[in-house]
């Protein structure tokens, strides 16, 4: 029996479209299915000033292929030394729509990421009179704190006590991989939400080392154990509003993830949308896919959702290529392990 499933366009509230032959190999992926995605300012050197901004911004419109339509809602990464005037200028002109914390060495590319909390207190504040967006990369960094626990100890450590001194700041948890996320963003009130990647809702940490080791399923922050993956799944099917989708799309070549010290990043842009129709499904939750994908995060940002629709059939398996080119580079796609059954629809 064919069955189809119309959503508004979904939108994907954390991306990563890096730049050159890595952009124009990824940008149609993203466009093809998304509406508007918040672009990742983590380039080397990062997106730090309205000005690097403004030129990001039209090298991915640049890219965009004939006959493809896509808002790239652009961000800074805030930096020890971010100048406050810089971010509000920026946002008051409608060329930026958040700005990037990462901790100084949490992730990939965020060595020129915030050493100290104290230093942008100046920043924070005053993004909160503004009314500009933090989204977070949360986990602490100090070397003596488990990889596995470097989420919830940040919750605790910076997070709660950032928000308590600054509590009209808007702060999104990105890519939010334990039950503690999911408990702290629910009870975060109206200026607190959480996005939820498609990888983190089908791995847990088994699939990474169990068997032999998958480079591929290895992103930051890193999968945890089976109940933290089941607490994100509720999450993203409950229909609350403070969990949407940011898929963390984070390509990288294969050269680079399969070598030995591989980076962090799982490919997911092609077949997101796949993937989260037959997660949701299975879980008897088809009817909550849209507000994830399409709904939520738009409000929680101000914005409205997309006018376009897209449409989603289900019918035999969908084959999605094991890799694509990005010029003479590979990357592997995100290999969910299950059969996919649902197709976007051109
Ligand atoms: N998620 C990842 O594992 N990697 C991201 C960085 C990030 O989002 O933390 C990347 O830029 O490759
Ligand atoms: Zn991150
Ligand atoms: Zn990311």
């Amino acid at each position: 029996m064919t069955q189809s499933l119309t959503l508004r366009r979904p939108d994907d509230w954390h991306l990563h479209l890096r730049d050159g032959e890595m952009l124009e190999a990824v940008l149609p992926e993203t466009a093809r299915h998304f509406g508007r995605a918040i672009i990742m300012p983590n380039l080397v050197p990062p997106v730090v000033r309205g000005e690097d901004a403004i030129a990001y911004r039209d090298r991915i419109l640049a890219a965009l292929p004939e006959g493809q339509s896509f808002e790239p809602l652009m961000t800074l990464y805030l930096t020890d030394d971010t100048d406050p005037e810089d971010v509000a200028e920026a946002h008051r002109s409608g060329l930026i729509t958040a700005v990037k914390l990462y901790p100084a060495g949490a992730t990939t590319n965020s060595a020129s990421g915030v050493t100290d909390m104290d230093r942008v207190a100046g920043v924070l504040e005053k993004m909160a009179e503004i009314g500009c967006p933090l989204c977070v990369h949360g986990e602490v960094t100090r070397p003596e704190i488990d990889i596995f626990d470097r989420e919830a100890v940040f919750i605790d450590t910076v997070l709660d006590p950032l928000r308590r001194k600054i509590p009209e700041l808007r702060v999104i948890m990105e890519h939010i991989t334990t039950r503690n996320g999911v408990e702290y963003a629910r009870c975060g009130g109206d200026n607190l939400a959480a996005t939820i990647t498609t990888h983190h809702l089908v791995i847990n940490r088994n699939d990474i080392l169990v068997g032999g080791i998958r480079p591929h399923y290895y992103c930051l922050p890193v999968a945890k154990r089976e109940t933290h993956r089941l607490a994100l799944r509720a999450a993203a099917m409950s229909g609350e509003s403070c969990f949407f989708l940011g898929t963390d799309s984070a390509p990288h070549p294969d050269r680079a993830k399969l070598s030995p010290c591989g980076c962090a990043g799982c490919f997911t842009a092609p077949n997101t949308l796949s993937i989260l129709a037959e997660v949701f499904e299975t879980d008897g939750c088809l009817d909550a896919l849209e507000g994830f994908t399409s709904l939520f995060g738009p409000a929680f940002y101000g914005l409205s959702p997309n006018e376009e629709t897209i449409t989603l059939t289900k019918g035999d398996p969908v084959e999605y290529p094991e890799t694509i080119s990005a010029g003479e580079e590979t990357v592997t796609l995100f290999d969910p392990g299950f059969p996919l059954h649902w197709r976007v629809d051109a």
